[in-house]
């Protein structure tokens, strides 16, 4: 399916990224991103996926009477949390994407950041965090993204596959480190040069009320945005979506919509009008 709206962009990135919650429903899955991704490639346009697996490793943690720990919406990664998060990245939740994109009938290469140094990734020093109190908090073996292979991404693409990493790193002696995935997002559109940043989430977009999903604000500048999370609007784990968002977006990626899955076409009718499914941020 050839979409005319998406013409302009023929050549150029779009990078999606899904939140785990996302992967529990396959066919759900597909229908969505996944028929809009397809979309997109039918358009000429060059995709990569980012995947988290947050609540996958919540339950494998329990399951394995592992008490999980999140300070302001990141999870403190020990040795025993990382091997979680390398079962359900690289395991569960990469092998359910997979299905749901071959349903879809893309050409998904699913692994993780991991792989040929894709993500380069260094531990991330102590650090006082919004939400966290005043003490620096140290997050144990999370990374933050130092290095991003745009180059291996291009190969992968020229090649015909779609890159669908979950959001691992590692540095150059091969230690891997636990990253969110919406900063690996982020940091992928940015070297990339993306046109587009999707961050496709279990919410319709940004919402004045967070319980009212028929409260979707449909654009917002940086400095609205900002309002909103000092007024409060924007709470929890919507925050570093939006602060990250807003950093990038200075960084060079030209739009990023933060949208559901609900209706399915909501992403592929967001691309095609900025605003009109979920909330678009546009630079300035
Ligand atoms: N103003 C807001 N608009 C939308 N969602 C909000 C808002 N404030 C807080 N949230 C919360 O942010 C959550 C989305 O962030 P998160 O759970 O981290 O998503 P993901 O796992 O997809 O990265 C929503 O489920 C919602 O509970
Ligand atoms: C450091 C950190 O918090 N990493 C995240 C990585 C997975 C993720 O981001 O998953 P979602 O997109 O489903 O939230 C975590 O451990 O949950």
């Amino acid at each position: 399916m050839a979409v005319s709206g998406l013409k302009d962009f023929r050549g150029r990135w779009f990078v999606v990224k899904i939140g785990g919650e996302l992967a529990q429903d396959r066919p759900r899955l597909a229908a969505s991103v996944g028929a809009a991704v397809r979309a997109f490639l039918d358009a000429g346009i060059r995709v990569a996926v980012i995947h988290g697996g947050g609540p996958q490793a919540t339950e494998l943690q329990k399951k394995l009477g592992l008490q999980p720990r999140m300070v302001a919406g990141r999870r403190y990664t020990d040795e025993a949390t990382l091997e979680v998060m390398k079962m359900s990245l690289a395991g569960q939740v990469s092998v359910d994407v997979a299905s749901a994109f071959r349903l879809a009938g893309v050409p998904a290469l699913c692994t993780t950041g991991m792989s040929a140094g894709l993500i380069t990734a260094e531990r991330r020093p102590p650090k006082v965090m919004s939400g966290a109190g005043p003490e620096p908090v140290d997050l144990g073996l999370v990374g933050d993204v130092v290095g991003v292979d745009a180059d291996a991404f291009r190969r992968v693409s020229d090649a015909g596959f779609v890159p669908v990493l979950g959001s691992l790193g590692g540095d150059a002696r091969g230690q891997p480190f636990n990253i969110n995935a919406d900063t690996v997002a982020t940091r992928v559109a940015a070297k990339l040069g993306a046109a587009k940043l999707f961050l496709v989430s279990n919410v319709p977009g940004v919402l004045a009320n967070k319980d009212d999903p028929s409260t979707r604000l449909p654009t917002l500048t940086p400095a609205q945005a900002r309002e909103k999370i000092a007024s409060g609007v924007i709470q929890g784990g919507m925050i570093p979506k939006v602060e990250e968002s807003l950093e990038m977006l200075e960084e060079g990626i030209e739009a990023i919509h933060i949208v559901g899955i609900s209706p399915a076409e909501a992403l592929l009718h967001e691309a095609e009008r900025p605003g009109s499914q979920g909330t678009a941020f546009l630079r300035g």
